[in-house]
């Protein structure tokens, strides 16, 4: 084949594909760590393990359909992976990676033993009965065999799963491996067959406890608390709809909510015990009393205190960013902000905590959850709380410092970089997701010196 004689024209569109979003921003924070190693750096970028399958499934409608799943381990360098289930009708392989890389760098920001991986299956729960979902799960985990296991990889619930699902996952582990203790194999399981209490609700009450903490340190000018704080929040599932509610116990005034099917709004607060009773009755809030509707890009432009997209990745792109007009933006949703989106709001001084910090309350609990198996023990929930609001504060103190040591330091690290021979572009000052990877990849990278995974 001949080379082209012309160049393609350069695309103008934005980079969507999580995978390569989430490698972009890898590669801005090693820039932050000039003692990493070019290998290490390309082996702590990519995913340890990808494995796809495919199934059959007789779904209730009596047609015979197949399903593709992914299982990523992106790494197991501080501990076994960790990560949930996703169902949905996007999912794909890089979208997967995307998601089992972020849990590598969230594990390591709240300093949990685990590393980081992810499963979806393509699939549309909106579209398929109760049973053809159990029949997906176990498939699914029986074709992923002994890639799954309590010391090898850990799965919880994501998009479109949830306790029942987690209890389907175990009882096929459980079937493969009898004699053992398999309660450990997965995190996010019903209360009554070895979850945690506090699990349903530790990733919306970690957001709640990220951005508080954020607040009470001056991340926000003028903003120290949610008493009286406006707030909007985008996706009205597990996330969402634990961090509206307990925002809004907190003080908040929370005036916009949405689902899939779109938003609603109330400037005098939305009554959040009422969109829940309506969302457990039909599924979603549409049609909720005393509010008007209002679209999902409505919603992400509001004038409010604080932002919180709690659905899917992509929301706060290059093309919409500029109507955001919110004055702190608290990512519930894992990606839910493009690299062009961060790097427009940063300039703008709209602080962005980011998903791998602020939505970690779940995977803390997964952690607790998992320890509690193995001792056989039910912490009550009050002790569990009482550990996520300390281990959120911890983390969320050691991101904004990371951001305070780096750019009150950036001479020194351009030294560095400049008697190391490697100066490329100059550094800049960076925001919390760069500063949260700085300080999640140094202590990933840290632990594969210390084992000599790295020579
Ligand atoms: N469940 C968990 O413990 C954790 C979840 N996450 C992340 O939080 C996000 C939400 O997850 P869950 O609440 O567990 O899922 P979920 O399935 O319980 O709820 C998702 C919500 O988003 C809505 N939604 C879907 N597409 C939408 C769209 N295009 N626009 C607006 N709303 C839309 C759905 O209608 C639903 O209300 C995901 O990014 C997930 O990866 C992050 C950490 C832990
Ligand atoms: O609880 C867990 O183990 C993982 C939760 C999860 O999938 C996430 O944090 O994105």
């Amino acid at each position: 084949m001949s080379a082209p004689t012309t160049l393609p024209a350069p695309s103008t569109q934005e980079e969507l594909n999580p995978f390569a979003i989430a490698q972009a921003q890898f590669h801005a924070a090693v820039r932050y760590l000039p003692d990493l190693e070019p290998g290490l750096i390309e082996f702590l970028v990519r995913p340890e393990r990808l494995i796809t399958v495919e199934f059959p499934i007789e779904t209730a409608d009596g047609r015979v359909q197949n399903f593709v799943g992914h299982r990523v381990l992106h790494s197991s360098i501080r501990g076994p992976g960790k990560g949930g289930i996703r169902f949905h009708p996007d999912v794909t392989a890089d979208e997967v990676r995307a998601l089992a890389a972020w849990m590598t760098w969230k594990c390591a920001v709240v300093d949990v033993p685990f590393g980081g991986a992810k499963g979806g299956v393509c699939c549309d729960p909106s579209e398929l009965t109760e049973s053809d979902l159990r029949r997906i799960t176990r498939r699914f985990v029986s074709q992923l065999g002994d890639a799954l296991g309590p010391f090898v990889d850990v799965p919880a619930p994501d998009v479109n799963t949830n306790a029942r699902t987690m209890a389907w996952v175990y009882d096929t582990y459980a079937m493969m491996h009898p004699g053992e203790n398999n309660l450990p194999v997965v995190t996010g399981k019903p209360v009554d067959m070895g979850g945690s209490l506090g699990r349903a609700e530790a990733t919306g009450r970690g957001v709640l406890f990220a951005c508080q903490r954020a607040l009470a340190r001056g991340v926000v000018d003028g903003l120290d608390s949610l008493d009286g704080a406006t707030v909007a929040v985008q996706g009205f599932g597990n996330v969402g709809a634990t961090a509206a509610r307990l925002f809004a116990e907190a003080g908040a005034r929370v005036v916009a909510i949405s689902d899939v099917t779109g938003g609603r709004y109330n400037p005098d607060g939305i009554d959040i015990d009422a969109a829940l009773a309506l969302r457990d009755a039909t599924g979603f809030v549409d049609g909720l009393e005393d509010t008007e509707p209002i679209s999902n890009d409505d919603l992400l432009a509001l004038d409010v205190d604080v932002l919180v997209p709690a659905a899917l990745e992509n929301q706060i792109r290059a093309d919409n960013v500029d109507s955001v007009r919110a004055r702190f933006v608290v990512e519930g949703a894992n990606g839910p902000t493009t690299p062009a989106a961060d790097r427009a709001l940063f300039e703008r001084g709209v602080p962005v905590l980011p998903d791998i910090l602020c939505n970690a309350g779940g995977v803390t609990v997964s952690y607790y959850e998992w320890v509690q198996n193995h001792e056989n023990e039910q912490w009550d929930e009050d002790t569990v709380n009482a550990k996520l609001l300390a281990k959120m504060d911890r983390a969320t103190d050691a991101v904004l410092d990371a951001q305070a040591r780096i750019n009150g330091g950036l001479d020194g690290l351009e030294r560095q970089r400049a008697e190391r021979g490697l100066n490329g572009q100059p550094l800049a000052p960076v925001d919390l997701r760069t500063a949260a990877y700085v300080l999640a990849v140094g202590r990933v990278a840290g632990v594969a010196l210390q084992r000599g995974i790295w020579p």
